[in-house]
């Protein structure tokens, strides 16, 4: 038998293309991605053919990466990359280190290795991306009309609020590559979650959101927060400068009470609530409310799989009351939103789990990108305003063309 100190795995540091290339050529689903606030990125490649649909609850899962669609009929539609091996950082290069999970064969590492070697093959990447693509309909003509129809269903009771959406087309230019992009991106936004997955036949989707949906660390300490409102960052950087009107506080507001909603359906009381306060995005600021709970002083070790039921889609990117608002989205929004606004993240990774919910993100076609923004409505919102807002978002993501 090979002694696990000779395989090629151990004496070899890989740079991210050569590991996501390697994935790619031998049709592995694999993720990256980076912690908010944390400078390194960790990686994962799942050696399976197919990543498993994932129903389970956080609390047992294996170790991985959780992707869920916006529409998740109950976590059905979730996928999780497994994390077969591990790519982490090593202490003084910008390289990574593999470490195999457990039951995974040095065989299994190597032959893995070995494609790392091979430069990446475009047409294996094709094999990415989705048979079939969502009719190109996202005009500005359409998400005014949107805007407008929300806010007479506001006037008429329907909901309170509703988060429409859009998405623009942007073609590669000559020499573009994703892998590059996301090492600019990870650069770009340090206060953001910054992703990069790919899952044959599913998709390769990048991102870089502020908003937090879950977390759990040690089993014990749960965080959710409250996003929303949207202003342009002054000039001079300096939080401190926004003032934010009444329509934004209204509207962070209600995002704060449908989280509380959450916890008062299953009647837990004891969270401890921080904020608002502004936050930085990319070029924008935003209001947010954390909300904390200690697992172990409630006695609820199901929490996180509980509340991550009860919280998607929260009214920071649905609406609220829930049922009418995803009622209003399905019906005249015109297109589906697949990953964006899903939520995604590490689950059981070096102890913790933390999703988050997709936005700032792209899907990648095979000759251009498709990046998604959309603005919460309100009673006193103005259409042409709430497009604006929607560019803005899209700028996050745009200067990477
Ligand atoms: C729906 C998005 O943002 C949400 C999160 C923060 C602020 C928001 C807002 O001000 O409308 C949205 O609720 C998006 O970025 O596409």
């Amino acid at each position: 038998m090979k002694e696990k100190s000779s395989t090629e795995t151990e004496i070899r540091e890989l740079h991210i293309r050569e590991i996501i290339s390697g994935a790619i050529n031998g049709k592995k689903s694999f993720a990256f991605w980076k912690k908010q606030g944390q400078p390194q990125l960790l990686g994962i490649v799942d050696l399976g053919e197919q990543p498993s649909t994932d129903k389970g609850d956080l609390e047992e899962a294996s170790p991985g990466f959780a992707v869920s669609p916006f529409l998740n009929e109950g976590r059905k539609k979730n996928i999780k990359i497994n994390a077969d091996l591990v790519f982490a950082p090593t202490d003084n290069s910008s390289g990574f280190q593999v470490n195999p999970a457990v039951g995974v064969s040095n065989e299994q590492t190597d032959s893995f290795i070995r494609g790392t070697f091979e430069p990446l093959r475009p047409a294996l990447l094709e094999a990415y991306f989705p048979a079939t693509d969502m009719v190109a309909a996202s005009q500005k003509g359409n998400f005014i009309d949107i805007v407008n129809k929300a806010k007479e269903n506001i006037k008429a009771e329907v909901f309170n609020k509703v988060v429409p959406s859009r998405y623009t087309d942007v073609p590669y230019p000559p020499g573009w590559d994703f892998i590059s992009a996301f090492e600019k991106l990870h650069q770009l936004y340090p206060n953001a979650f910054v992703y990069v997955f790919g899952i044959p036949g599913v998709g390769i989707w990048m991102g870089a959101t502020p908003e937090l949906l879950l977390s759990i660390v040690d089993g014990r300490w749960f965080k959710s927060v409250a996003l929303a409102g949207t202003q342009r960052i002054p000039e001079s950087g300096d939080l401190s400068q926004v003032a934010w009107t009444q329509k934004e506080i209204e509207e962070q507001a209600l995002v704060c009470r449908y989280i509380i909603n959450c916890f008062k359906k299953i009647r837990l009381r004891e969270y401890e609530e921080k904020g608002p306060k502004s936050i930085k995005a990319g070029n924008m600021a935003h209001l947010k409310t954390e909300f904390y709970v200690d697992m172990e002083a409630v006695n609820f070790p199901q929490l996180g799989s509980v509340m991550l039921d009860l919280l998607h889609p929260t009214s920071a990117v649905c609406g609220m009351p829930l049922e009418p608002s995803l009622q209003f989205l399905k019906e005249f929004e015109g297109f589906d939103r697949e990953f964006y606004t899903g939520y995604l993240g590490p689950v059981n990774m070096q102890g913790s789990t933390q999703l988050y919910v997709n936005l700032r993100s792209m899907k990648l076609l095979s000759n251009r990108a498709r990046l998604f923004a959309g603005a919460g409505v309100t009673e006193d919102s103005i259409a042409e305003k709430e497009f604006e807002e929607t560019d803005l978002k899209l700028q996050t993501l745009m200067c990477l063309f």
